[in-house]
Formats: C-alpha cells, structure tokens, sequence
C-alpha cells in the first residue's frame, strides 16, 4: 500500500487504537482488519508450532512504526520490530530532520546471490578451472532447469565463477538474481542440483553446497543532505551539530572500537525493519560485519560529511532480503508490515531499510554530539523499565 503522507501530528501522544485508526485511514482500511493482523503479536499459536521444532508459545515484541520518511521522493511508513526503546523516535526524528533536503536518496543492486559448491582433494586445480569455466554453458542450463519459476520471472543462474583456494580446494560459485526472495533456498537447491557434475568436472571430493551469505554484489546505497538549519536544537546551533557529527564519523573510520558502535547504531534501523517484515537478521548482520571488514580493516558502514551549508551522509551495505518467501506467507504481522511499507519489490524493501540504518545512525550521532545519548534514550528507557509498564 502506498501513503500520500508519513507525517501524523500528535501520533507519540495517541493511543494504540488511534494509532491504528490513524493507519488504517492513511491506507483506506478497517481499523479492526489491522487489529485483526496484529492479535497475539501477528502470530497465532499453530503457526508457531508449524514454523519451528519443540514450539511451547510465541514471544511477543514491540512493532512500531517510524514516521516522515521520504525515499526517494515517495512518502514511506516505516515499520519496525524492536525490544529497544528510542530506536523508533530516533528513526523518526532523524528522517523529519532530512526533510527539508527531499529525504532519502538510494539506489540498489540486482539481487545477485552466489551458491558455493566446494570441491577438496583437487590434484589439478588449474585443469579443474579450465574444465569448469569451459562448462559454464551447462551448468548454467542445469542450474535454471532447478528454478524454472525464477527464470519466468526474469530472474536465474546468471554466471558461473571458479577458484583455486589451494591446499587442493576448489569453489565454484553460481551467481543467481532471486528476484524478490531472499534466496537461501533458491540457492541451495541450485547448489545441491550442480554438486555433483561440478566434483566430477574438478576431479575431486564433493564438499559443501550452500549459499554464501556475504552477498556483496547486492548492495544498497542510501544518501541524505541535511542543511544546518535542520540538524539544529536549543541545546547546539545546526552547525555545530554538523561538526560534532561529521568529526564523530571520521572518528567511527580510525577507531574499530567506535566504528562497531557506530555500525551498532545503522543495525538498530536495518534490523528492526528486517524483524518486523519477517526477514532473516542473522542473515543480514553476517553480511554487514564481514562487508564492514572488506579492506582488512574494519569500517563504518555510514558516513558523515560536511558539505556546502550541511552535512551529507552514506551508507553502502549488502543487504539481502525478500518480500517474498521464508516466513512470510505465515506470518500474519509480517505481512501486515510489509504493506505499511508498501515495498513493490525486494529492492525497494532494502533502500528503506537502508534509510532507516542511515537515519537511526544519523539521530545516534547527533544526539552524541551535541547533547549525549542519556537525556533522549534514558527517558524512554525509564518509560520501558518503571513500574507502571505492564502495570
Ligand atoms: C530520543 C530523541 C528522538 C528525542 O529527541 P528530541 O529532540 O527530544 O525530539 P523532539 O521532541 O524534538 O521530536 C522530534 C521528532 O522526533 C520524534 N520523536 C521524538 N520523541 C519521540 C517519542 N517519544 N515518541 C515518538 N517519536 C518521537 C518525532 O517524530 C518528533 O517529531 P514530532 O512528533 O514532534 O513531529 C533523540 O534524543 C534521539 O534521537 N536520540 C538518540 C536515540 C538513540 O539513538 N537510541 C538508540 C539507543 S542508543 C544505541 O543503541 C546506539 C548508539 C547510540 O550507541 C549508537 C552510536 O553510538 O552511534
Ligand atoms: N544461510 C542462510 O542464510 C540460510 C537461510 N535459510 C532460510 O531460507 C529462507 C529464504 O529462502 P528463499 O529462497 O528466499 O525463500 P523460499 O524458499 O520461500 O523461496 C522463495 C520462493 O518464492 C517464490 N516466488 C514467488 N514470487 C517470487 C518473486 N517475485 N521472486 C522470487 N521468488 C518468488 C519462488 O517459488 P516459485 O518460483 O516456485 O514460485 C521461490 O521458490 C529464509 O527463511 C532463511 O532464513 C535457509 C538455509 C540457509
């Protein structure tokens, strides 16, 4: 579903039942069939028992939404699953901030995967490399074959890639576009299907055949401007923040003790959306950590910069994720989340949960930089933690 606005005044102060009025008016829905998606936490016992082993219940968590996000140039509810109180406020106030300079700007990548299939005990890699690279042909008809439903959606095995590791190990990676599924079956079955024809063409020992999760060919690269004005507060003049910001973020690219902070910050925004739309974290994380480390060094995945009366802020990371697929025909809340966010494709599901990084980082930073993380976090936290909650 597609909104004509993410700005709800007052929404903070409501209740659940006007938060959810106010949505469902916004999407031209009933309140009760929002209401109806959301009881006992999107997920009904039976399918919990259908979904994973020794099931005995289902743990709820907060699902909130982040308001006034504009990705490229379209208005976005953004819906997120956290334990964490201010992440969403953060979320919200950061993307209010990086209105006035047309929000979100992010591109991504085909949803390129790669299936590893492993062969050991080579005793002629290079032999191996040149039979493989020669039967790229065939293995490439071979893998599609697996995946018909995918090569009718324009998607499949795309390439064929080959490498010596030594110590008699050879990789070869089938490289699959999954269209809108995160993939990790799609690939494996792909893997499973080449397994043996690969060995036999590498004249060696079958090993591993999986996918490989450290996706970074599909990546998504998220930019917000945010003009002095608008990074301002009674407590520090815009530019000032500005400063405190960028030199927070050069700070996060020396230092790998602030820089996992740092990126602590853009997974509190990239997680709580993958949670709430049934999407796999671990998945998610695994890649971003090892992309953060790809130079040998690990590094922000989000920086600041100061620019021409503001700051300017990116963020690259691999992120794979579906809008179909995995838990999601399942799980009732997870659907419902996923058309608050109104994503058309996979793609578009990532460049917003690249924004929300990019945002739950930039209101961490400044809240940093100017007036310290207490006074914002803690008065929410104390909120989550007195005894009136759940009272
Ligand atoms: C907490 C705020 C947002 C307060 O910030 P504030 O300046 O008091 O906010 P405001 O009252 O001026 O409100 C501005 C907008 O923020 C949103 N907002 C503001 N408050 C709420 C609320 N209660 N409920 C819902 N939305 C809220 C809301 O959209 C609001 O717009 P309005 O509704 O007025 O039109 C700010 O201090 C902040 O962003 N702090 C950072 C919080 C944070 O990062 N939390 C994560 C936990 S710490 C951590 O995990 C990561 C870290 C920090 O270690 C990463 C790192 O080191 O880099
Ligand atoms: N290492 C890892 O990360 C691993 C993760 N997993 C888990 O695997 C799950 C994800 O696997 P995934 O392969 O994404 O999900 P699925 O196994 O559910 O496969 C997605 C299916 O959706 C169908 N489909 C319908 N529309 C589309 C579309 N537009 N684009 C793509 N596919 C479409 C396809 O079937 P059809 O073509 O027949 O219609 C496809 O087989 C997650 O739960 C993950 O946790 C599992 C193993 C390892």
């Amino acid at each position: 579903m597609r909104v004509s606005t993410s700005q709800f005044p007052g929404f903070r102060t409501m209740t659940l039942e006007a938060r959810l009025r106010c949505l469902a008016e916004a999407l031209g829905r009933e309140p009760g069939q929002l209401a109806e998606a959301l009881a006992s936490g999107g997920l009904d016992e039976g399918t919990a028992n259908a979904m994973v082993e020794n099931a005995i219940g289902v743990l709820g968590l907060p699902f909130g939404v982040a308001l006034n996000f504009q990705v490229n140039g379209r208005e976005v509810l953004v819906p997120m699953a956290t334990e964490e109180p201010s992440v969403i406020a953060a979320a919200s106030h950061a993307a209010k901030r990086t209105r006035a300079g047309g929000g979100f700007e992010a591109s991504v990548d085909r949803s390129i995967m790669a299936a590893q299939i492993e062969v050991h005990d080579v005793t002629d890699p290079e032999g191996a490399l040149g039979r493989l690279r020669e039967a790229q042909g065939e293995l490439l008809a071979a893998a599609n074959q697996a995946v018909p439903g995918l090569v009718e959606r324009g998607g499949g095995a795309q390439e064929v890639e080959c490498r010596s590791l030594g110590d008699g190990f050879v990789v070869v990676h089938v490289l699959v576009d999954c269209c809108d599924a995160m993939g990790a079956n799609l690939l494996n079955t792909i893997a499973e299907t080449l397994g043996a024809r690969v060995a036999e063409l590498a004249g060696g020992s079958l090993g591993l055949r999986i996918l490989s999760n450290y996706c970074d060919r599909r990546c998504v690269r998220v930019r917000a401007q945010v003009a002095f004005e608008a990074l301002g507060c009674n407590r520090a003049p815009g530019d000032v923040a500005a400063r405190g910001i960028a030199s927070a973020s050069r700070f996060a690219e020396l230092d790998v003790y602030r820089a996992v902070t740092h990126n602590k910050g853009v997974m509190n925004g990239v997680d709580a959306v993958a949670l709430a739309t049934g999407n796999d974290t671990r998945a998610i994380e695994a890649a971003a950590h090892a992309y953060a480390a790809r130079s040998g060094v690990y590094r922000p995945l989000a920086t600041w910069r100061l620019a021409e009366g503001g700051l300017v802020g990116e963020l690259t990371m691999p992120l794979s994720v579906g809008t179909v697929g995995g838990a999601l025909r399942a799980h009732r809340g997870a659907r419902l989340a996923l058309d608050l966010v109104g994503a058309r494709s996979a793609g578009e599901l990532a460049m917003v949960m690249g924004a929300a990084g990019l945002a739950t980082n930039l209101a961490a930073l400044r809240a940093l930089a100017t007036e310290g993380i207490q006074r914002g976090h803690m008065s929410l936290h104390h909120r989550a933690t007195s005894g009136k909650v759940g009272a």
